[in-house]
């Protein structure tokens, strides 16, 4: 059975909340999307900084409003940095979440992954491979991309919810956010958003801004998800093939308000 969709006049309030509190949001994410992501969140309404170097990213990690940490593009230096960084935010009750990029099949990032995972994270989103290696479930998975229905990785989510205390969302054709005990479900979008790099990441990086915000954290994170189906599917309906989503879709999250989400 199919978990409640979240409403849109609950994902409408996180809209408004977000655009009133703007957080900055630190992202350590990875060199394929860093300018994608931070335009992701210019255009909804929150404030990015990409701070990497180890000294400034454990001063930052403690005055934004959530770090994100995103392991495409994971290097063995950058892995400190993000260690020292996660360390920080935890000592300055920072949110901060993971985006596990290709967990499962590469070794280096997946130990890392798995480490981070005692470190309290807030929230994870990742495709439905990605959640099931987290998990560790036999997984698919081709590069970065799901090889998994994210449905058949709610159970796998749900554990992973409650082994570590954050909120888990699975992203595909349909998305599933869970606290281990609730869950909602987040329809939309289009096939078109897996053509373009990133919508993923940058979603993490919503769900980083999201976190940031007072209220249920279960909410927040589905209405993060809830912004990228709609923008999603209003880029799609003006667009001709990848080139032209992308700015129709830093469009539509500018322009995405209540009604848009109801
Ligand atoms: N088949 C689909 N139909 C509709 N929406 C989709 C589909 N696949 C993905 N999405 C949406 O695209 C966004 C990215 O999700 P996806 O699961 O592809 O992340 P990802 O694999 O981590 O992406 P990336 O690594 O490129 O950043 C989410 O908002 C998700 O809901
Ligand atoms: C394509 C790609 N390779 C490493 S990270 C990344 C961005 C999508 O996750
Ligand atoms: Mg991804």
């Amino acid at each position: 059975m199919q978990p409640d969709l979240l409403p849109g006049h609950r994902a409408a309030t996180v809209l408004h909340d977000l655009r009133h509190a703007s957080p900055l949001v630190h992202c350590m994410t990875n060199d394929v999307v860093q300018t994608f992501t931070a335009n992701v969140l210019l255009a909804i309404g929150a404030a990015p900084a990409m701070v990497i170097e180890p000294e400034e990213a454990a001063q930052f990690a403690a005055v934004a409003g959530a770090l994100l940490i995103n392991i495409g593009t994971l290097t063995a230096e950058r892995s400190d940095a993000m260690l020292v960084a996660i360390h920080a935010a935890n000592e300055s009750s920072t949110p901060w979440v993971l985006d596990p990029v290709a967990v499962g099949g590469l070794t280096f990032r997946t130990r890392f992954a798995l480490d981070v995972l005692t470190l309290k994270p807030a929230a994870i989103r990742g495709n439905a491979s990605e959640i099931l290696a987290l998990a560790g479930e036999q997984s698919g998975g081709r590069g970065v991309d799901s090889t998994d229905d994210a449905f058949s990785a709610l159970p796998a989510a749900q554990r992973l919810a409650q082994y570590t205390g954050a909120i888990v969302a699975i992203t595909g054709e349909r998305d599933y956010v869970t606290d281990g005990k609730n869950t909602w479900h987040v329809a939309g979008g289009g096939e078109l958003m897996t053509r373009v790099v990133g919508t993923g990441c940058a979603l993490s990086a919503v769900v980083a801004a999201c976190c940031a915000l007072p209220g249920s954290r279960l909410d927040n994170v589905a209405a993060a998800c809830q912004f990228m189906k709609r923008a999603g599917e209003q880029a799609i309906t003006v667009s001709h093939g990848p080139g032209s989503f992308t700015p129709a879709f830093l469009d539509a999250l500018y322009a995405l308000n209540a009604e848009a989400l109801a």
